[in-house]
């Protein structure tokens, strides 16, 4: 897997890619790792297929308890740490790297990362899943603060395109999620054989 997420000025950009492998077969080619959490809050899924699906299930039904008592929208921050309570308490039976991102009235766009042992950092950008760790020098050399959405958007597509290209568990389409206060618009890049720009 090869996922991430950008924070811009008003959103957020979430990518991945599409592959889901058991061995060297590939077991899915078309996966969906961009999952709903909430209506403008998602997360990008990796590590164990199963693993990821029963959290996401859970944080989904934790939040919309929370929101049904909270009687307003969830802020983001809320569901990364529901991910990291589960992530952090179940560590020893868990494979589950998560990115969790979104918009909120109260911080605007925001990405949390919530790493395999289940701790839970804020950053302007996370990537993630085997494929992020051919793409950490690119990523650190091309990010800059304050760009607009079409630049974000330019940068997950460009990074998850080399690490599918070099991650034989990457791979497939570049799934694209851009959650703003006005919703939530999906996109798919499909895949070639090298990454040009
Ligand atoms: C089908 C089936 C059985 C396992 C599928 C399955 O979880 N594959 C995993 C790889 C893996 C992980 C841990 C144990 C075994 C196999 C996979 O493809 N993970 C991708 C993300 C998920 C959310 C699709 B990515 O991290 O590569």
């Amino acid at each position: 897997t090869s996922i991430m997420a950008v924070e811009y000025d008003g959103g957020v950009i979430m990518g991945a890619d599409s592959r889901t492998t058991t061995g060297a077969y590939i077991a899915n080619r078309v996966t969906n790792k961009i999952t709903p959490i909430h209506e403008r809050i998602y997360c990008c899924r990796s590590g164990s297929a199963a693993d990821t699906q029963a959290i996401s299930d859970y944080v989904r039904y934790y939040l919309e308890m929370h929101t049904s008592e909270l009687c307003d929208e969830p802020d983001v921050k809320t569901a990364a740490s529901l991910f990291q309570l589960l992530c952090y308490s179940n560590k020893n039976n868990l494979m589950a790297g998560i990115i969790v991102a979104g918009w909120d009235k109260h911080q605007g766009g925001s990405v949390y990362n919530i790493s395999l042992g289940g701790s839970m950092v804020k950053q302007p950008f996370a990537i993630g899943g085997s494929g992020s760790t051919y793409i950490y020098g690119y990523c650190d050399s091309k990010f800059k603060p304050k760009m607009t959405k079409d630049e974000c958007i330019e940068f997950v597509q460009n990074s998850l395109a080399l690490a599918m290209f070099r991650d034989g568990s990457s791979g497939g389409v570049i799934r694209l999620c851009i959650i703003d206060k006005n919703g939530v618009e999906r996109k798919m890049i499909p895949g070639n054989n090298l990454p040009r720009f």
